[in-house]
């Protein structure tokens, strides 16, 4: 047995499936996932010792690579002035700063924990603020586990088979309708049938939790005058994308502007941090400006303010960082599908920037049903046979790949070799 196997087995005695999160159990793929010990740059290592290059940087957060050297100082800068206070502080003041400098729709913002707690806030602030009960998702989003959420959801939700957890109430489903990702014709029938009663509008603008999906040509700027005419509040979760398609997040990218925007993952560089924010005359009704009330022992953390303001720096001051990561993400679409064209494969691969997935379809991609058509024991087998070759990816074909900065073009090639190679592997051992 290796390390990480022992550990696995002593840990699935103490951790419900051994893991603290679902996704990481490789359920999925089968096998026992990798026990990690420490990453630095475009490597992560296992306890046994084995270094791979990381395609999933902790989910996006690490963007820059593991352990940049400007975060960890910043870090080490910090813990010299205690953990935390409970009170506020200067660096909350300056990260809000910050993102409303960069995030075009922002005008007033509020720091959580995590991605979860930022999307269940800003639900219930677009209830408190439109006084009505609903909302809507797509099916294959994932937005955290809120119950809420838990309805049609994507990422592990939908890896482990159960897109919608018991545990919700069904007053809680029934208050969640939900529409095929790019199709716009679902969301009008629903805000017509539903006059009034809804409140929200919540979507990934480009799709990370059921693979990488994009939003076609017209469809952000469809649900925006959609909401717009039925008054509903748009919520753009960029917890993913923040960040990561642009210094503005999709906002930016595609030139829509949602009401309220969640985010997390780059923004905490690596601590947990999310938040929301948006226009200021909605952002105006959380406590104790308002009556929404929403709040957090550790919310604003010095530490994590401290990680977060660092990385968001670097990335503000450095455009160059995103003009590298388009480079990164063609090279490998193009490596991919000049062996996809080789080995006769017709799969699908979609790619925006540093987020892609190669998809095991010959469908093309663009919502939740397309995404189920995958054949997942060939993704499975895939997959550990990139592992074998020192490439560490998400262990499930419903989830994006996030590439960092620290991919050296060298890097990239044997990225692209290894995928060749996987697939060869993948098909013949079927
Ligand atoms: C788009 C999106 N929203 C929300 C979340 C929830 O964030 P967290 O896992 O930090 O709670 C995630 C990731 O899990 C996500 O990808
Ligand atoms: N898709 C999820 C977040 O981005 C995967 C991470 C997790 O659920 O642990």
């Amino acid at each position: 047995m290796t390390t990480s196997q022992q550990l696995f087995e002593k840990a699935k005695e103490l951790i419900p499936g051994g893991v603290n999160s679902p996704v990481r159990a490789f359920r999925a793929v089968g096998g026992s996932p990798l026990f990690i010990k420490s990453a630095k740059g475009p490597y992560i290592y296992d306890e046994d010792g084995r270094s791979y290059i990381e395609l999933i940087n902790s989910w996006g957060p690490m963007i820059l690579g593991h352990a940049f050297e400007p975060v960890e100082q910043a870090v080490r800068d910090a813990i010299q002035h205690s953990f935390s206070f409970g009170a506020p502080t200067r660096k909350e003041v300056e990260m809000a700063e910050l993102i409303i400098s960069m995030v075009p729709s922002v005008e007033k913002v509020r720091m959580v924990n995590s991605g979860t707690e930022a999307t269940m806030a800003a639900i219930r602030v677009a209830r408190g603020f439109t006084g009505r009960d609903k909302i809507i998702k797509f099916e294959g989003c994932y937005h955290g586990h809120g119950d809420s959420f838990l309805i049609a959801a994507g990422s592990g939700a939908m890896t482990m088979g159960v897109p919608d957890s018991p545990g919700v109430t069904k007053a809680t489903a029934a208050d969640t309708l939900t529409a095929p990702y790019n199709d716009l014709a679902a969301v009008e029938v629903l805000l017509e049938n539903n006059h009034n009663q809804v409140a929200a509008l919540i979507l990934e603008p480009v799709v990370g939790n059921m693979g990488c999906v994009l939003p076609e040509p017209g469809f952000l700027e469809g649900i925006r005058s959609l909401c717009d005419k039925h008054g509903v509040v748009l919520i753009f979760d960029e917890v993913m994308t923040g960040f990561r398609l642009a210094r503005g997040g999709a906002q930016e990218r595609f030139g829509i502007t949602p009401d309220l925007t969640t985010m997390g993952k780059i923004i905490g560089g690596g601590m947990p941090v999310g938040a929301y924010g948006g226009r200021r005359d909605i952002m105006d009704m959380v406590s104790p400006a308002g009556p929404v009330y929403q709040a957090g022992t550790l919310s604003g953390n010095p530490i994590a303010m401290s990680a977060g303001l660092a990385m968001l720096r670097h990335l503000n001051d450095n455009p160059g960082v995103y003009s590298r990561l388009e480079e990164i993400g063609t090279k490998l679409h193009t490596g991919f599908s000049n062996s996809l064209a080789k080995l006769g494969l017709p799969f699908t691969i979609n790619q925006i920037g540093s987020m892609f997935t190669l998809f095991m379809t010959e469908r093309s991609v663009s919502n939740f049903a397309d995404a189920k058509t995958c054949d997942l024991p060939l993704f499975g087998r895939y997959f550990h046979a990139m592992l074998e070759r020192g490439v560490y990816l998400a262990p499930s074909q419903f989830e994006s790949l996030f590439v960092s900065v620290a991919l050296t073009d060298e890097l990239i090639d044997q990225v692209i070799q290894a995928n060749e190679e996987s697939l060869t592997v993948a098909l013949t051992n079927a």
